[in-house]
């Protein structure tokens, strides 16, 4: 009897061994699907329809056929690859929908993502998390990395810039996909629109091909603008949104009011409703919206509490905020009312009326 609950006991700490071990090697799978990305496995065997052998892909890659054998083993284990039967006695390598997702570029690539939360600028700040919780200072753990919040830094940085700008047009492509097909009620009637901290454009660039009555505004900081490509019915405006927001029928925010604390929210949500009209006008926003009640966030649903950890990392104050705390902060600043409608896009979209 005894014995058994020996035996009991160690295949429970076996499975708590195994889960730490995912924690420990977390970064792993994160370090080797960048390199996968970077060495453009992805995009070579989305070219073929048959399985690609070792030899074959190790030449066409230029690289050590023994390594890169071990970086895909390890990546078919997670599932982001396949190896099957070629049909004449040899294995090869294939696709699967994970793996879509890590080809360089194209629809639904999540690689600029993977890039960027991967490269050393936004990996050094996770070294200084405790230093960030400890300090009596608002400074954030960005800064304590870089001596600069991550605004102030890209403004000098024109490579870190661009990493954020692919980054967020491709998280903005697959979100406005389904915001798009989904939520086309929102956006009718409406002939401007200004996107606040709109990035590259790539937002309203989708936006007014869907909808071509929108005359849309592209705004955001000098450096961003100025880099940005022409789109169709599309200006970019450069200006800073804590002074004032072009003049529009309707505001877009999305992954902007995550980055900042509720005054400073509340600030820019102040500067939305001056630029709209007050008896028709509208906010539209796009960010996650937290459950309150603990433990019930599971798959799709963690990443709002991924997201919050990427911005304690990465932003001075930002935070993902759940129901309550928005209705806090739009209330604060003015709004009147606001509903919060479920998409098929990750996040939400919150719609607040003067
Ligand atoms: C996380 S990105 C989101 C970009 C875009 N909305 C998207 O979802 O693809 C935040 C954006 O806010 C812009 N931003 C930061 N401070 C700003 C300011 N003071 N005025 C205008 N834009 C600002 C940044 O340059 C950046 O493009
Ligand atoms: C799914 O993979 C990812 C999702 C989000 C991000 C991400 C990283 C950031 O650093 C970041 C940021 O700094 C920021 O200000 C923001 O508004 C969003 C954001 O998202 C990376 C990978």
């Amino acid at each position: 009897m005894a014995k058994e609950t020996n035996e009991l006991i160690q295949e429970g700490e076996e499975e708590v061994q195994a889960d730490i071990w995912r924690c420990i090697s977390g970064f792993t799978e994160m370090a080797v699907a960048k390199c996968a990305i970077e060495l453009g496995i992805s995009d070579f065997l989305e070219t073929h329809q048959e399985p690609v052998p070792l030899c074959q892909l190790s030449s066409a890659l230029g690289c050590s056929a023994s390594s890169l054998h071990r970086i895909l083993r390890f990546l078919i284990n997670r599932g982001i690859f396949k190896f099957v039967s070629t049909g004449n006695g040899e294995m090869g390598y294939v696709q699967t929908p994970v793996s879509r997702l890590l080809k360089r570029d194209g629809e639904n690539s999540m690689a600029a993502l993977v890039l960027l939360e991967s490269s050393p600028v936004m990996l050094a700040p996770w070294h200084y998390l405790s230093n960030r919780i400890l300090s009596k200072e608002n400074s954030g753990a960005f800064s304590a990395a870089h001596g600069k919040d991550v605004w102030e830094y890209v403004k000098t940085n024109p490579e870190h810039s661009k990493l954020i700008n692919d980054a967020m047009a491709c998280h903005a492509q697959v979100t406005m996909r389904a915001i798009i097909d989904n939520c086309a009620e929102i956006f009718k009637g409406i002939e401007s629109l200004v996107d606040v901290g709109g990035g590259n454009g790539t937002t309203l660039g989708m936006l007014v091909k869907a909808f071509p009555w929108i005359n849309g505004i592209n705004f955001d900081l000098p450096h961003v603008v100025s880099v940005a490509p022409p789109y169709h019915g599309v200006v970019h405006v450069e200006g800073d949104m804590f002074h004032s927001v072009p003049k529009a029928q309707a505001v877009f925010l999305m992954w902007v009011l995550h980055d900042w604390s509720d005054e400073k929210c509340i600030q820019i949500l102040k500067k939305c409703i001056e630029a709209i009209p007050k008896d028709t006008g509208k906010v539209i926003i796009v960010e996650a919206v937290l459950d309150e009640k603990l433990g019930k966030e599971k798959g799709l649903e963690d990443v709002g509490l991924m997201l919050d950890m990427m911005m304690l990392a990465h932003t001075t104050n930002g935070k993902e905020r759940t129901a309550k705390e928005w209705a806090h902060i739009l209330s604060a600043a003015g709004f009147s009312r606001h509903s919060i409608l479920q998409t098929s896009a990750i996040e939400p979209v919150i719609l607040a009326y003067p």
